[in-house]
């Protein structure tokens, strides 16, 4: 989804919101909201005009970018001429492409990863022989700060049986294990040996190895297999992304009441929020989304950690 974002000077940027609310609200469909907020839909783009202080503020966004051209000119041609008097002028970025949006500015993510915790040497190294023996699937582990999240939440939580899919090379499954009780047991869910297998001298070396039982097959078998009991306190979902919407059914049915579900990745690098990716991973994830914010068995709430976090608690 291509979007640009443009800004526009002006003394009086309610006013034209409103006049370009009432003029194009005959052709397409226009909100004024009660911030002073306007919205045109057009039938394959959006623009978003906002007022902030002596500016307006815009975002546009369309399906492909010549669709995105024609939603910039309209708004920019109505704006133009109300404000011809003050010379008004719209100043459009360059588009970007919203499927690789950038939910975080790097800044931030770089600050936030220096003010937390620090993951230890043994975590540090785990990164760094996961980057050498996986190469670009290296980028699939958990960032640090993400880690620290993890082993937060088990603490919080008090925790003592936790279950995780998607282990790859093993440093969320570190994270909730060393945040575990000494009788605590981590249930860890993935299909690859050979990933997996890089993570056991770390979790000897971290002292948990005897915490984690590592179960390598198709989650959904391996957590259908289990008893339906809420045996759980904490899980953690983090592989692939089609199955998620399984893997939370099954998993909410053996969590305990005030249990938490820990899902990774539900922004899918802004995928999730647009309607031009029609994978069947955007498809669940999109709808999972929707789905976790209206289920009455959970209280949930969806973070902008890295690439989006939603926790689920069980009523
Ligand atoms: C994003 S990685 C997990 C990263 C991990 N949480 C970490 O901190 O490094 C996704 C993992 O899901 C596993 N996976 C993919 N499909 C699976 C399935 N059907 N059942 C179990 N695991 C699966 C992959 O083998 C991969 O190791």
């Amino acid at each position: 989804m291509p979007i640009a974002t443009a800004r526009a000077a002006t003394d009086r940027p309610e006013r034209y919101l409103k006049q370009l609310v009432s003029h194009l609200g005959h052709k397409v469909t226009a909100e004024l909201a009660g911030d002073g907020r306007a919205t045109l839909t057009f039938d394959d783009g959006t623009c978003v005009l906002t007022p902030a202080g002596d500016e307006i503020e815009l975002i546009a966004t369309a399906a492909a970018p010549d669709t995105l051209t024609r939603v910039q000119d309209v708004v920019t041609r109505h704006l133009e001429r109300f404000g011809a008097q003050e010379e008004l002028r719209v100043q459009w970025t360059a588009p970007v492409d919203g499927g690789d949006l950038s939910i975080i500015d790097p800044a931030v993510s770089a600050y936030v990863l220096t003010h937390c915790t620090p993951p230890g040497e043994i975590l540090h190294e785990l990164t760094v022989r996961t980057r050498e023996a996986t190469g670009r699937a290296a980028a699939m582990q958990i960032s640090h700060d993400e880690g620290a999240f993890l082993s937060m939440l088990v603490k919080l939580t008090g925790a003592r049986h936790a279950i995780e899919v998607g282990v790859f090379t093993g440093y969320s499954a570190l994270c909730i294990a060393r945040a575990l009780p000494s009788d605590g047991r981590l249930l860890a869910c993935d299909t690859s040996e050979e990933w997996t297998s890089i993570a056991r001298p770390f979790w000897e070396r971290a002292g948990v190895a005897d915490r984690i039982d590592l179960k390598i097959g198709p989650a959904t078998e391996t957590l259908r297999a289990l008893p339906a009991e809420p045996a759980f306190d904490i899980a953690f979902i983090d592989a692939d992304k089609a199955s998620y919407p399984t893997y939370y059914e099954e998993i909410l049915q053996r969590l305990r009441p005030g249990g938490l579900i820990v899902l990774d990745n539900v922004f899918l690098a802004g995928r999730s929020l647009d309607p031009a990716y029609q994978e069947e991973r955007h498809l669940a994830m999109r709808r999972l989304n929707d789905f976790i914010a209206a289920d009455d068995r959970v209280d949930a709430v969806m973070l902008t950690v890295r690439d989006g976090v939603t926790l689920a608690r069980k009523r």
